[in-house]
């Protein structure tokens, strides 16, 4: 027998309830989505996608409109406590109790969770997450980068298979992001299953081995990264020639050329496809010559907009 995915959704709908008469908010229309065992997955999209309310409704925190989850074979509806013991969710938020240190607050969510004593591995944990030597200190007294790291390690008190973080390194400085995500990859090495919110392609791109996007409550994609990082190859190169130009010229008909001002021509290309020096080749072999270039990547933005009109329903 197959073993069940890490996560499984399908048909995940979730429509906030309009305020005072407003009309409902779609946040969620009808999600499918597989999470493979092992995976480092990320999930992208851009600001009100509904990266959080999915992960919410994982988490217990938002209540389904409709459709089913489940995480490690067990269904949120039949058994959500259940399920509950299989997930471990990084807040966004670094809400922590100053007050606290990291090896009470390890306990505290430890007995949340019904961990018995016996199988508490506070120190364990800490350790893996680099703050052992901390485990005494205040809260209050740990940098952003430790209480983030205390986070991660709150969320596996209880050893879920299945680890999320939403969102973990906005506003997190550069070195200490990346100290996190070697932690991370410690732990998928290890054996979780990892989720990764973020808004950043890049950061998703360096880390997760396969990458779905959301966009308005549906899903746009869901591919290995690198199939995904080939699709999304989208560069542009910007001519500006010598004199003024009334047409795109016939030799550049090959290309997804337009004008874009008399003496300025804008080419899309996919740098895996074609080579600069074949463009700029046609460019002067229609007899132009150049002044100045300038190529762009895609915009992330335009991006998405540009998967969600491909992937879109009529
Ligand atoms: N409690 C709520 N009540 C009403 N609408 C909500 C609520 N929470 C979220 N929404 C709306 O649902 C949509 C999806 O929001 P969600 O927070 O899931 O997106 P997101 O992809 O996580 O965005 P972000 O990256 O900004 O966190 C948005 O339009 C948002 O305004």
């Amino acid at each position: 027998m197959q073993l069940p995915h890490a996560i499984e959704i399908a048909g995940l709908r979730k429509t906030y309830a309009g305020s005072k008469g407003a009309p409902g908010k779609e946040a969620l229309k009808g999600v499918d989505l597989v999470v493979p065992r092992g995976s480092f997955f990320g999930l992208l999209g851009p600001n009100g996608a509904g990266k959080s309310t999915l992960i919410g409704i994982l988490a217990g925190l938002v209540q389904k409109t409709g459709g089913t989850a489940s995480v490690w074979g067990i269904d949120l509806d039949r058994d959500p406590i259940g399920l509950r013991q299989r997930i471990g969710v990084v807040p966004q938020e670094l809400n922590l109790d100053p007050f606290f240190t990291p090896r009470e607050a390890m306990e505290m969510q430890a007995g949340l969770y019904g961990v018995p004593r016996a199988r508490r591995r506070t120190m364990e944990i800490l350790d893996a997450v680099g703050l052992a030597d901390k485990a005494d200190a205040y809260a209050r007294s740990l940098s952003g980068g430790m209480r983030r790291r205390l986070l991660v390690a709150k969320a596996m008190v209880h050893a879920p298979p299945v680890l999320v973080l939403d969102e973990p390194t906005a506003g997190v400085d550069i070195e200490l992001r990346e100290q996190l995500w070697r932690m991370v990859q410690g732990l998928n090495r290890a054996g979780t299953t990892i989720v990764l919110t973020t808004h950043y392609l890049e950061e998703a791109e360096s880390l997760c081995d396969r990458i779905a996007i959301i966009g308005q409550g549906r899903l746009i994609a869901n591919e290995p990264t690198r199939e995904l990082i080939a699709r999304l190859d989208d560069k542009t190169i910007t001519v500006t020639v010598a004199a003024d130009l009334g047409a795109v010229p016939p030799g550049l008909e090959g290309f997804e050329a337009r004008l874009d001002g008399p003496r300025r021509l804008e080419i899309r290309y996919r740098a895996r496809e074609t080579r600069v020096e074949d463009i700029l080749d046609a460019v002067r072999g229609a007899g132009l010559a150049i002044q100045d270039l300038s190529t762009k990547e895609a915009d992330l933005n335009a991006t998405f907009l540009r998967l969600t009109r491909e992937q879109a329903p009529a």
